[in-house]
């Protein structure tokens, strides 16, 4: 039976954010893609110059209704990411909440994007529609740990640095919705030492007799001392594929998303700083996710990066 997922994100005419990133990934896992562009731009937003356009609230309801005329609106997953817009945002929530009609068993993934490390990248009144509407209709959620903190109203990442309190921020953000939750990189400080990037996991599990409990994990992978861009989108397409195949076990789908993150960013690295050439740190041009497979790829072992249970 074919799955078929609604994408609503960036299009880029040069590199790997999101449509780009998550499309084709998806489709060599045997996901048929329907994808929506909210801008299309030239690159992404951390070259020198970016060009393009933004597609409205309106024109995303006149690319709906030729969907929904032509009764080919059935999804299995909605995948959404950046947006910059309120009622662009609002109008995917709304469109959520008609196709979750149409199909109970629809599985909404969101990434909310807003920023990371302290700063936001998109206008600040977003916010208040992730918190209010989004996070409520949205079953696996995929935050940054700053992004965690501002659907919580938490002020810093001071006061939840430790493994527990970020335990406490997952149970929090599922009470609002989500039976998964992902932190997608963290502050915490790996027992491995700081060259490693911390994430956590979180899924609401129901027992037999009705009663919910949580399995927590960690994931642990090796840092690159270099920023990615597209690399949250490529995260949450893949756990959207892994979770699809492991419905029941965070661990495994967990352990192959990353894995699949891991083996792009040790090709796209590689590839960076060779065309950078020594002691150079690569532009973002070169540092765009190696996404297309080479011959190249058999040098990479399989590389598997293990979540631990908590
Ligand atoms: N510098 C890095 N080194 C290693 N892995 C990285 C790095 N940046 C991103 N990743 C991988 O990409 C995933 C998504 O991270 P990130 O891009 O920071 O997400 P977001 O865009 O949601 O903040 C991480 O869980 C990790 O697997
Ligand atoms: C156009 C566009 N889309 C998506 C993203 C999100 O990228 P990431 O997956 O790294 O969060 C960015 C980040 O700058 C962007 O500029």
């Amino acid at each position: 039976m074919e799955c078929r997922v609604l994408s609503v994100q960036s299009h880029v005419v040069r590199g790997y954010v999101g449509n780009k990133s998550a499309t084709f990934p998806l489709q060599v896992l045997g996901f048929e893609v329907d994808s929506i562009n909210s801008v299309q731009f030239s690159n992404h937003t951390g070259y020198a110059h970016w060009k393009g356009q933004v597609l409205t609230a309106d024109e995303l309801n006149v690319l709906y209704e030729g969907i929904k005329l032509n009764n080919v609106n059935h999804y299995d997953y909605v995948l959404t990411g950046y947006t910059r817009d309120t009622s662009f945002l609002e109008t995917v929530v709304d469109i959520v909440q008609e196709l979750k009609r149409l199909n109970p068993k629809l599985v909404y993934v969101c990434d909310p994007v807003m920023g990371d490390q302290g700063s936001m990248y998109v206008p600040e009144n977003i916010l208040p529609v992730y918190r209010d509407k989004v996070v409520a209709v949205a079953d696996i959620l995929t935050p940054n740990q700053f992004e965690a903190e501002m659907v919580l109203i938490l002020t810093d990442g001071e006061d939840v640095d430790e493994g527990s309190l970020l335990a406490q921020v997952m149970d929090l953000l599922h009470q609002m919705g989500p039976d998964m939750v992902v932190l997608t990189s963290t502050d915490l400080i790996s027992p491995h030492g700081d060259q490693f990037l911390v994430a956590l996991g979180s899924q609401k599990m129901v027992r037999a007799d009705g009663t919910t409990s949580t399995q927590k994990i960690r994931m642990e992978m090796p840092k690159v001392d270099a920023v990615f861009v597209g690399t949250g989108d490529l995260f949450a397409a893949m756990l959207l594929a892994w979770t699809h195949h492991h419905p029941k076990d965070l661990k495994a789908a967990c352990e192959k998303t990353v894995s699949v993150l891991h083996h792009v960013i040790k090709r796209t690295i590689t590839y960076a700083n060779k065309m950078a050439g020594p002691g150079k740190r690569p532009s973002p041009a070169q540092l765009e996710l190696r996404m297309v497979q080479s011959k190249k790829d058999i040098e990479y072992p399989a590389i598997v990066v293990e979540a631990i249970v908590l």
